[in-house]
C-alpha cells in the first residue's frame, strides 16, 4: 500500500497526547492500512480541515468550528479538571494591568487561545489586545505584557525559574466554573467515517488500549519524556497522572460551557451539538 492509500491519522506532537498513542503499535496500524502523522495542534487542525488527514487529535475549538464536517471519537480526549501544567500564561505585569494590556499568544493553539479570551472577557472582565506569535517566551515578552504558551514549550518555560507570575488556565477555568476543560478531541471527517468505518473503529480501539496501558504502565512514557524533553521522572509522573484522557459527561460539561461562552463572544459562529462516531 502506498502512503497515499493509507488512512492518515493525526497525532499531537506534544507530551500531553502521548498516552493516546504511545502504545499504538505501528505494525498494527500498517496492517489496518493506517499511518500516524505527528504535528503541532494548529497544523493538525488545518490538515483535518483540508482532508489531508482522515482523522486526528485536534484542538477542541477547531472541532467545534467545523463540527458539521466531523464526528467525535467516544471516550478519548486531552482534558484536565483543574491545573493542566502546560497551558500557561506568563505575566510580566500584574494581572490587573494585563487585563487591559497586550498578550502575545502562541500560534500553535486554537483551544487555549480562545480559552484565554473567554477567561479574560467573561471571568476577568478585561479587554486586552492579542498578538499571535511563534512560541518563544523571550520574544513574546519583548512585545507584550504577558505570553500564552502551550504544550512542551510551556513546560520548558515553566522550568526556567523566572520571576514572572504564571497562571495555569486549566486551574483558572476550574476556579471560575467548577468544571473540567477539554483541550483536544479526536475528530473524524464524516466522509472517512462512511468509507473507512471499520478501519477507524479499529484505530479507535488501539487508542483506547493505549490510554488504558499508559495509565497502568506510565513508566516507559516517563522515561521517554525525560530522555527527549528533559526534567525529572516525578514531574512526568505527576503530569501524565493529572491529565485526563476520557471524554465522559464530566469533560463534556466543561467543553459545552466553554463553547457556549465562545459563541457568546462571537469567537465561534454557533455552539455545535457534540456528534459521535458509532
Ligand atoms: C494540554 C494541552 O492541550 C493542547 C492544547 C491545544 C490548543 O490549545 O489548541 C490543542 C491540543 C491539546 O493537546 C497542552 O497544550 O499542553
Amino acid at each position: 500500500m502506498t502512503n497515499d492509500n493509507m488512512l492518515a491519522v493525526g497525532r499531537i506532537d506534544y507530551a500531553n497526547a502521548w498516552p493516546l498513542f504511545h502504545y499504538v503499535n505501528e505494525t498494527a496500524m500498517a496492517e489496518l492500512g493506517a499511518r500516524v502523522v505527528a504535528k503541532i495542534p494548529a497544523k493538525l487542525n488545518q490538515g483535518l480541515l483540508n482532508g489531508e488527514l482522515a482523522m486526528s487529535a485536534v484542538s477542541s475549538f477547531a472541532y467545534a468550528r467545523h463540527a458539521e464536517q466531523y464526528l467525535l471519537l467516544p471516550d478519548v480526549s486531552v482534558s484536565s479538571i483543574g491545573s493542566v501544567h502546560s497551558i500557561l500564561l506568563f505575566l510580566k505585569k500584574p494581572l490587573d494591568q494585563v487585563r487591559e494590556g497586550v498578550i502575545a499568544v502562541t500560534n500553535a493553539s486554537a483551544t487555549s487561545v480562545n480559552l484565554l479570551k473567554v477567561l479574560m472577557s467573561i471571568h476577568l472582565e478585561g479587554e486586552p489586545t492579542y498578538e499571535t506569535m511563534e512560541p518563544n517566551l523571550d520574544n513574546m515578552l519583548e512585545h507584550a505584557d504577558a505570553a500564552l504558551l502551550i504544550g512542551d514549550p510551556a513546560i520548558h518555560a515553566s522550568w526556567r525559574g523566572t520571576d514572572l507570575q504564571v497562571i495555569d488556565l486549566g486551574k483558572m477555568w476550574h476556579d471560575f466554573t467548577g468544571l473540567g476543560m477539554t483541550y483536544a478531541v479526536v475528530a473524524v471527517r464524516k466522509e472517512a467515517a462512511e468509507h473507512c468505518h471499520d478501519t477507524i473503529a479499529a484505530v479507535h480501539q488501539l487508542m483506547m488500549a493505549s490510554k488504558r496501558n499508559s495509565l497502568l504502565n506510565p513508566e516507559p512514557l516517563v522515561q521517554q519524556a525525560c530522555e527527549e524533553l528533559g526534567g525529572e521522572p516525578d514531574y512526568w509522573r505527576m503530569y501524565f497522572r493529572t491529565l485526563k484522557y476520557d471524554f465522559g459527561e464530566r469533560q463534556q460539561a466543561g467543553l459545552r460551557l466553554y463553547l457556549k461562552y465562545a459563541a457568546q463572544l462571537g469567537l465561534l459562529e454557533r455552539e455545535p451539538e457534540l456528534e459521535f462516531f458509532k
